[in-house]
């Protein structure tokens, strides 16, 4: 019988005096800090103190393609006190610190992600070398977790790359490319992964522990290097936090205050400051709503969407329309998924106009050093375009984004059907037309679906698999597995008028609009939904998304599904006035050509609708008017099927329209609520406002049983 190898850490002693120390936790992708390590990674620093003949140690990690990703979400999920999460964190700061203490040099060697408690480890190592690749990553996301570093973070990282770099990163999660890393001096070489490890001893060996300035431009010693300029820093960085985060998120403030606690009062004090704010963090239902949508995403993406289908493989592309949507998802293909892809428009304008959408996008990541040109060309050369079908006899997946009219979406699969393979997948980008509809005249409706993204294309995450009744299995896991290489996360919803996450947005828009129509100011509403947690109010989001969208998708969605979807009527005035919203630089707000900032509301808007703003209601019930049509519709559609179940309402909801993350989702935050109560107000509100607010059965149920989704 094998010896079971259960150590994390494997010690390899070489002739030239270097410890080369590989963790490789047994049976995980990813290597991650559990707190059962320490006694291990103690027992090893003990030995290698005693030999005398030491010179230096490196660290590197034995899985293929990342260092560490980070201290184990699961462990932070078993902690039942904040003193056992605190005791964590206190651990890893200890093992840390004595690694550090090492008389002799001590040099990660970094290749993959090395995120949280992992770039905490390499930075407790007195130096760090990473490898050129694009899998390399240093961060410290623990924010988007509801966390803060814990082992250190908070006090390494402004030594190594100074107050304000090092905040920027605490408090967005953001992660450095090596590059960037070497360039802000949290790496100290950059080397192709083939050489990592021998680079890493030659840094051991070099006998060198060197003391790391931060990179400050003059402004960055004056702001850093003094009390009135680090005071003006943390003000500044606390009004950017709470101007992002209207006070819904703990993390990011106590982020601010250990680090300043840090500066103040020493690293001994800020190091226990930091600790102990891990261990309350931890405990708070944000950290618990993030780190549940974490692993809600994580095995989501295990699941091929259609049980055991297994996708086919995907080599060539295709676009139907050139518009914002096609030019989104063209580039995305080539960019993200690396495939090669062909844009059909009916005019060379069109074509032209996807390409440059494509390009503007690589070229600000240029710019900013986040690619080089190279890649940017090469990525350029992958999406080619033409005003007919050449070129399409080897495409595998045409996704089709043109415009929102039956009949033209027939027409196009009749042409894919005839111009490109047998088992070519036919995927509509249509917002609100039902798949079966389009797939209605198909030879082969078995290769038609629904693959609705989400505008902007290259930052909205979710896209929606609509499958409709004849589609295959393996058509729906091969457009999942396609969505997923996009960097997209899909929810397979079920056919139907508005799927899913139109549906519930439909509703709140609506109940927005009632409101608006009783004369409450458009700012008042707009700042009630944000201050709740939304990225924009649902007047904000009617102007971007198109007045004009939101007209035409009404009555599709009131014609299938009911009178609760009636919009109301006076919204036709606005389109008669040529108000479409953001598009055509006139709707709720002025678009004075101002790019940034703030747009002031355009008040004409009021007489146009007959009304004169008067504010009645409060901010709490503006926002329980609105997100209760929400709520209710996304539990309609669990009892439906349109979505086959709470966590994928959640994410959807989530990466879709942008729903408070530290809520969990609409699902989690039903069950914060409690079914009864949310049944009590909707009753209360259909007593009050008519059928439009009477609560779903499934939610009349669960009140009954006391039930939850979770
Ligand atoms: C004290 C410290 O300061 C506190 C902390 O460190 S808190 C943790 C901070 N770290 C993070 O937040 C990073 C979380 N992980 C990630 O972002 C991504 O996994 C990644 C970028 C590292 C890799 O992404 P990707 O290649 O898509 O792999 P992904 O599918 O996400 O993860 C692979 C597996 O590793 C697991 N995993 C990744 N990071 C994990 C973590 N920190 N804890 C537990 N499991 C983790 C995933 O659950 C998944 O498990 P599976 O094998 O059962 O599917």
């Amino acid at each position: 019988m094998t010896e079971q190898n259960t150590s994390s850490f494997a010690l390899q002693l070489r002739d030239d005096g270097v410890a080369v120390i590989t963790m490789d936790v047994p049976g995980e992708r990813m290597n991650v800090l559990k707190a059962t390590f320490a006694d291990e990674i103690n027992a090893l620093l003990a030995e290698l103190k005693q030999n005398s003949s030491l010179k230096g140690v490196v660290i590197i990690s034995g899985k293929p393609d990342s260092f560490i990703a980070g201290a184990d979400i699961t462990m932070l999920d078993g902690c039942n006190s904040a003193e056992e999460a605190e005791a964590i964190a206190r651990l890893g700061q200890q093992v840390f610190a004595d690694i550090e203490q090492l008389k002799v040099p001590v040099v990660a060697a970094i290749h993959g992600p090395c995120l949280g408690g992992g770039l905490e480890l390499a930075m407790a190592c007195h130096q760090r070398v990473v490898s050129d690749d694009a899998k390399t990553v240093l961060g410290l996301p623990e924010v988007q977790l509801g966390l803060l570093p814990g082992s250190g973070g908070t006090q390494r990282l402004p030594k190594l790359v100074g107050l304000q770099k090092a905040l920027d990163m605490m408090l967005t999660g953001k992660q450095l490319r090596a590059k960037q890393a070497l360039k802000a001096g949290l790496a100290d070489a950059m080397v192709p992964n083939s050489i990592l490890l021998d680079a890493a001893v030659q840094l051991a060996l070099s006998g060198k522990k060197p003391v790391h300035e931060p990179k400050l431009n003059l402004v960055g010693k004056l702001l850093e290097k003094t009390g009135p300029g680090r005071g003006i820093v943390f003000d500044q960085a606390r009004k950017q936090t709470l101007a992002k985060t209207h006070g819904n998120y703990p993390a990011p403030l106590k982020i601010l205050q250990v680090i300043r606690t840090g500066i103040d009062k020493g690293m001994q004090q800020g190091l226990a400051a930091e600790a102990k704010t891990f261990g309350e963090l931890c405990m708070t239902p944000e950290s618990k709503a993030l780190r549940a949508l974490f692993f809600a995403t994580t095995d989501m993406k295990k699941e091929s969407g259609a049980g055991d289908a297994k996708p086919r493989m995907l080599r060539k592309i295709a676009v139907l329309g050139g518009g914002l949507m096609g030019g989104g998802i063209a580039s995305v293909t080539a960019t993200k998924a690396g495939l090669p892809v062909r844009i059909k428009d009916i005019q060379q304008q069109g074509i032209a106009n996807a390409l440059a959408y494509g390009y503007q996008l690589l070229d600000k990541k240029a710019k900013r050093g986040f690619m080089r040109r190279t890649e940017l060309q090469q990525q350029m050369a992958l999406m080619t375009g033409t005003t007919d079908y050449s070129g399409f006899k080897d495409v595998d997946l045409v996704v089709e984004a043109v415009f929102e009219d039956l009949e033209l979406k027939q027409n196009m699969v009749a042409d894919i059907e005839q111009h490109c393979k047998e088992d070519t997948i036919f995927a509509s980008n249509t917002s609100s037309l039902p798949i079966g509809q389009i797939a209605a005249k198909a030879k082969r409706p078995e290769n038609v679906i629904g693959l609705h993204y989400f505008s902007p294309v290259d930052k909205m995450p979710l896209v929606e698999v609509i499958a409709h009744k004849g589609t295959s299995p393996e058509t729906i896991a091969t457009t999942v597995a396609f969505a997923r290489k996009q960097g997209k996360t899909p929810i397979v919803v079920k056919d139907g008028a508005g799927f899913y996450v139109n549906r519930i947005l439909a509703l709140y828009m609506n109940e927005a609009a009632q409101i608006l129509l009783e004369g409450e100011p458009i700012e008042k509403l707009d700042k009630a939904l944000v201050k709740f947690g939304f990225p924009v109010g649902p007047i904000t989001l009617l102007d971007e998304v198109g007045i004009d969208v939101g007209a035409k998708i009404g009555p599709i969605l009131q014609g299938e599904l009911g009178d609760r979807f009636a919009a109301p009527a006076a919204f036709d005035k606005l389109l008669a006035d040529g108000r479409k919203g953001k598009k055509s630089s006139k709707g709720f707000y002025l678009y004075s050509g101002k790019a940034k900032g703030k747009k002031p509301v355009d008040a004409s808007v009021y007489p146009l609708l007959g009304i004169t703003p008067s504010p009645k209601l409060s901010s709490d019930e503006l926002v329980q008017r609105t997100t209760v049509q929400m709520l209710n519709e996304a539990a309609r559609c669990l009892e439906e099927g349109v979505i086959a179940s709470a966590r994928d309402g959640d994410i959807g909801a989530i990466f879709g329209i942008g729903f408070p993350p530290f809520l969990g989702g609409p699902f989690r935050y039903i069950d914060s609520l409690g079914a009864a109560k949310l049944v009590d107000i909707l009753k209360s509100y259909e007593a009050k406002f008519g059928a439009r607010f009477a609560p779903c059965e499934l939610l009349v149920t669960m009140a009954a049983d006391r039930k939850t989704f979770y």
